[in-house]
């Protein structure tokens, strides 16, 4: 039997919520499409207090960026560069072109081919998100794509040079401080000074993912990557510090962001939820933990493993971290999660930073038919084919032709008629019945 100790806030509120971000935003596009730039600057300065003379910035101020790191700070990043880096290229090869004879005489093949132009949003409204600038940047870049525009907002009235020198490392080729709906609008259909990009990836707070969403079709996206959500799975075999440090760990993305305790323990329930409120007292992110913890924190008790499967499914969470004393049970038969996180010995945050799989992941129930960003996503799978015998293209052609027949589809048939005119014999297709265009 499924328990619900706490409870978030309900599915029309939430609606009611995403509503109101949805009309906000459509406002945004339009003013922007109708204006250009001028209204691009009108939101900087409305939401972020930023109106520089130029949204790119230079290579001195890029290289004067990096200078003001130190050593440390910019091993760190090489470091988990590094890692991302890695696994992208692992997963990048794991991907091959194919070209196989499917029948006598005809070939068919696909190939990968990267995105001319991508856009890289890298979040920095309530903490500079300097990871996503790998996540985003750099997974491009070892897909092949020839030209990365990266961009976050100014963070406490300038640009992070963590941010910048992260995009830079990682190989943007244009870089921009500007956040919010503006930025992606910008990237999507250009500016006076930046041409416009085939496709938008990276995380956001709900403004930016919804910009992202309204884009859609017009330039194409990596997937609908919203607030944080974080979904801890756990039995007795840990205890309510781990477990709340988790939760809180996540909580802390932002008001909005989901964090949910699955146990099979009441005992581990109670004791995470005294835990959350003595930590909430302490972390210096409390303000932000404390609200989401408040409007969207869930503790659900559960009698089994294969109870916590089908509840665990159900919620399709961004984040899902298995502290079970089976965790593997969770990896075999679980099919709704961005990314999961095996073990007390791993958490969301090393995913999040540093261990190299992508931290860009589905939220909103998005799970249920996408993965996170990873290479493939800059890479378009594209077929083509070939016809190498007569025998083969007179063969295809009959079929072909009587199927289009079945649809009503004389000029579709005529291409097919015309081959087994030009490649055939008579004899050969005895079914072939040539009706409009025979001489
Ligand atoms: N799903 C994922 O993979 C993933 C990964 C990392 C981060 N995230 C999420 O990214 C988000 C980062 O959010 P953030 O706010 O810190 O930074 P952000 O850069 O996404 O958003 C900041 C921008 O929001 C715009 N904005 C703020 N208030 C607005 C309003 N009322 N109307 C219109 N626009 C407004 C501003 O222009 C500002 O520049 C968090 O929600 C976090 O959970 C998601
Ligand atoms: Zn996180």
């Amino acid at each position: 039997m499924i328990r619900y100790l706490k409870r978030g806030k309900d599915v029309q509120v939430r609606a009611d919520d995403d509503a109101k971000v949805r009309a906000t935003v459509e406002t945004i596009i339009k003013d922007i499409e109708q204006r250009g730039d001028e209204a691009v600057r009108q939101y900087s300065r409305q939401f972020d207090n930023w109106d520089p003379a130029d949204f790119r910035l230079s290579q001195a101020e890029i290289e004067a960026a990096r200078k003001s790191l130190s050593a440390r700070e910019i091993e760190d990043i090489a470091f988990a560069q590094k890692q991302v880096r890695n696994f992208a290229q692992i997963q990048r090869d794991s991907m091959q072109d194919v070209e196989v004879e499917t029948y006598p005489g005809v070939v068919l093949g696909h190939k990968h081919i990267p995105v001319n132009a991508v856009g890289c949003y890298i979040p920095g409204g309530k903490y500079p998100l300097l990871a996503s600038a790998h996540m985003s940047v750099l997974t491009a870049k070892v897909a092949g794509v020839p030209r990365i525009v990266s961009t976050a907002p100014p963070y406490q009235g300038q640009p992070h040079p963590a941010i910048v020198t992260a995009m830079s490392m990682a190989g943007a080729d244009d870089i921009l401080v500007l956040g919010g709906v503006q930025a992606v609008v910008a990237m999507a259909v250009g500016t006076p000074s930046l041409a416009p990009v085939d496709m938008l990836v990276g995380p956001g707070n709900m403004f930016v993912a919804e910009a992202k969403r309204q884009l859609y079709g017009r330039v194409g996206i990596d997937l609908f990557a919203g607030p944080t959500e974080t979904l801890v799975i756990a039995d007795d075999s840990v205890d309510g510090e781990m477990c709340a440090v988790d939760l809180l760990g996540q909580a802390e993305h932002g008001p909005t962001s989901p964090s949910i305790l699955l146990t099979t323990s009441e005992k581990l329930a109670h004791d995470t939820m005294a835990e959350i409120e003595r930590q909430l007292k302490i972390l210096p992110t409390a303000g932000i933990a404390a609200q989401s913890w408040a409007a969207y924190g869930e503790v659900i008790v559960c009698d089994t493993d294969e109870e916590m499967l089908q509840k665990a499914d159900e919620i399709a969470s961004e984040h899902v971290q298995v502290m079970t004393r089976d965790p593997d049970y969770f990896l075999a038969n679980m099919t709704n999660y961005g990314a999961l996180f095996l073990g007390p010995r791993t958490n969301v945050s090393f995913g999040d930073k540093v261990i190299g799989t992508n931290h860009t992941l589905p939220t909103n129930k998005n799970a249920r038919y996408t993965g996170g960003l990873w290479v493939g996503k800059f890479l378009k799978t594209c077929t083509y084919q070939r016809v190498l015998t007569d025998e083969a293209s007179a063969t295809m052609g009959a079929y072909c032709s009587r199927l289009c027949h079945m649809e009503n589809f004389a000029g579709h048939g005529e291409q097919a008629n015309l081959r087994v005119r030009r490649y055939g014999t008579r004899a050969e297709v005895p079914w072939y019945q040539p009706v409009p265009f025979e001489a």
